[in-house]
C-alpha cells in the first residue's frame, strides 16, 4: 500500500487530499483558505472525524504546503514522509502542449510557468505548489493533471476565434477552456448514472464555484466549453466578468485613466461577476442572504448569474443537437438548490422539470421528475480522486 497525496491549488486556496492507492481510501484531507491575504485559514479533517483548525497569516504557496506537510506528521497522520510515494498537481493551463497528464521534471515545470499567460490567476500558484513539494519530497513521483487536457478533444470550430488565422498560428490565440477534470469525472457519473455507455450519451456539464465553467459531453469527450483563451470568458463567476464587449477595455481604461492594460484585466479578473454587480460579496452563500434581505444590487446579480449559466447550456443544447441530462457540480452546483431551480424553471421547452421535492440541501443524484425528458443531476465532483488515479497510472511508468 501507498499513499499519494493531491494537490489542488487555486489562486488563494489549496485544497489536498491524501489517499491509500490503489485502494482509493481518503486518509486525511484539508483546505487553505485565503492564501496572500490576513487570517488564512488552515483546516485538516482525518481520522474517524477528527477535526483540526488554526487561523493565522499565510502568505505564500510554499507556506501553504510546508505547514500541511508539518500537520501531516503532528497530528500522526503519517509517521515518516517516506510513506508518501506519490503527488500530483493540478495545473489549470496546458496549452497546446500538454494534452494529457505528465511526470513534472524540471522541463514540463519550466512550460508550466510559461504558460501563465494563459491562466494568471491559476498556473503560478500551481507551480508555486509544486516547486514546494519538490524541494521538500524531491524523490517521488510527481504528476501534472491539467484543466485543458479533457478540452483537447474539441473540434476547431469550437476553439477557434474569428480573428486574423496568424494570430492562432504564431501565438495559439484560441480556446482552451478549463475545469476538465471536472467535466470529465461528472459527465462519467452521468453515464453511470443514466445506466448508459458513455459512448452513447450527450451531457451538459454546469461546474459552478467561485469560477465556473459548461461544457457539452458528446462520446465522453469535450466539444465545446465555456471558458476561452483564459478562464476568464464565459459564464459570470465569483470575481470574473465571464463574456464582454472587449470594445469595453479601452473604452475603460480611457475614462477611468487606467494606462495598464493589466491593470484592466484585474477588474474584469478580481472585482468583477457577483462581486462587481452586487457591491457585497464575490460568495453565492452571502448573495443569497442579502437578496432575502431585500438587497436589490445582490438580487440583480443572482439573475445576471443564472441568466448567462442558462443562455450557455441553452447554446449547448444546439451544439449537441439535445442532451440526455444536465449536471450541476461544485460549490454552487452541489449546494444552491435557488440557483438550480433559477437556471432550469425557465427551460421547460427544452424538455427539463425539477421536482421541488428533491432539489434540497445536501442532494445527490437526480432531481428531475419523472417526466423530465432530459434528466437535471447533480453530482459532487472529485477532481482530487481523478489526480490520485493519475499518478498511480504514471508511477508504473516511471
Ligand atoms: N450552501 C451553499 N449555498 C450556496 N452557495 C454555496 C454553498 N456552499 C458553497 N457555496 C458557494 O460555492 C462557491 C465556492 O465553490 P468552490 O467549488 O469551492 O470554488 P473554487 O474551487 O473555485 O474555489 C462559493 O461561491 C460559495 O459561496
Ligand atoms: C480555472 C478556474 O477557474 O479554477 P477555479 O474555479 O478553481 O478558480
Ligand atoms: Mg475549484
Amino acid at each position: 500500500m501507498s499513499k499519494t497525496i493531491a494537490i489542488n491549488a487555486g489562486s488563494s486556496s489549496l485544497k489536498w487530499q491524501l489517499y491509500n492507492m490503489p485502494e482509493e481510501e481518503v486518509i486525511a484531507k484539508g483546505i487553505v483558505e485565503r492564501i496572500g491575504l490576513n487570517d488564512s485559514i488552515f483546516t485538516v479533517k482525518y481520522g474517524d472525524g477528527q477535526k483540526f483548525e488554526k487561523v493565522e497569516d499565510i502568505p505564500t504557496h510554499e507556506l501553504a504546503v510546508q505547514m500541511l506537510l508539518d500537520e501531516l506528521i503532528n497530528l500522526n497522520i503519517l509517521a515518516s514522509y517516506d510513506e508518501i510515494t506519490g503527488v500530483g498537481h493540478r495545473v489549470v493551463a496546458g496549452g497546446e502542449i500538454f494534452k494529457e497528464s505528465v511526470v513534472i521534471s524540471e522541463e514540463v515545470l519550466k512550460k508550466i510557468e510559461d504558460l501563465a499567460e494563459l491562466a494568471p490567476l491559476h498556473n503560478p500558484a500551481n507551480a508555486a505548489g509544486i516547486r514546494a513539494f519538490k524541494a521538500i519530497l524531491p524523490d517521488i513521483t510527481s504528476v501534472a493533471v491539467f484543466d485543458t487536457a479533457f478540452h483537447s478533444t474539441m473540434p476547431p470550430v469550437a476553439y477557434r476565434y474569428a480573428i486574423p488565422t496568424e494570430y492562432y498560428e504564431k501565438y495559439g490565440a484560441r480556446k482552451y477552456g478549463a475545469h476538465g477534470t471536472s467535466h470529465m469525472y461528472v459527465s462519467q457519473k452521468a453515464a453511470e448514472m443514466l445506466g448508459k455507455d458513455i459512448d452513447e450519451v450527450k451531457i451538459i456539464t454546469a461546474h459552478i464555484g467561485n469560477g465556473a465553467s459548461i461544457t457539452a459531453v458528446r462520446h465522453g469527450r469535450s466539444i465545446d466549453t465555456s471558458m476561452g483563451f483564459t478562464p476568464l470568458a464565459g459564464v459570470m463567476m465569483g470575481t470574473r466578468s465571464g463574456d464582454i464587449d472587449p470594445s469595453l477595455i479601452p473604452f475603460l481604461m480611457e475614462k477611468e485613466e487606467i494606462t495598464d492594460v493589466n491593470e484592466m484585466i484585474e477588474v474584469l479578473n478580481k472585482k468583477s461577476g457577483l462581486l462587481g454587480v452586487s457591491d457585497t460579496s464575490s460568495d453565492m452563500r452571502d448573495i443569497i442572504q442579502a437578496r432575502k434581505e431585500g438587497n436589490e444590487k445582490a438580487q440583480l446579480a443572482f439573475e445576471v448569474f443564472t441568466d448567462r449559466i442558462r443562455k450557455y447550456i441553452a447554446q449547448y443544447f444546439a451544439v449537441l443537437n439535445g442532451a440526455d441530462a444536465v449536471v450541476f457540480t461544485a460549490g454552487i452546483g452541489e449546494n444552491s438548490n435557488w440557483v438550480r431551480t433559477a437556471v432550469i424553471e425557465k427551460m421547460s421547452w427544452f424538455g427539463m422539470e425539477i421536482d421541488e421535492s428533491k432539489n434540497v440541501f445536501g442532494v445527490e443524484g437526480d432531481i428531475s421528475t419523472p417526466d423530465s425528458k432530459v434528466k437535471v443531476l447533480v453530482i459532487p465532483t472529485d477532481e482530487e480522486l481523478v489526480i490520485a488515479r493519475d499518478v498511480e497510472r504514471l508511477k508504473r511508468f516511471e
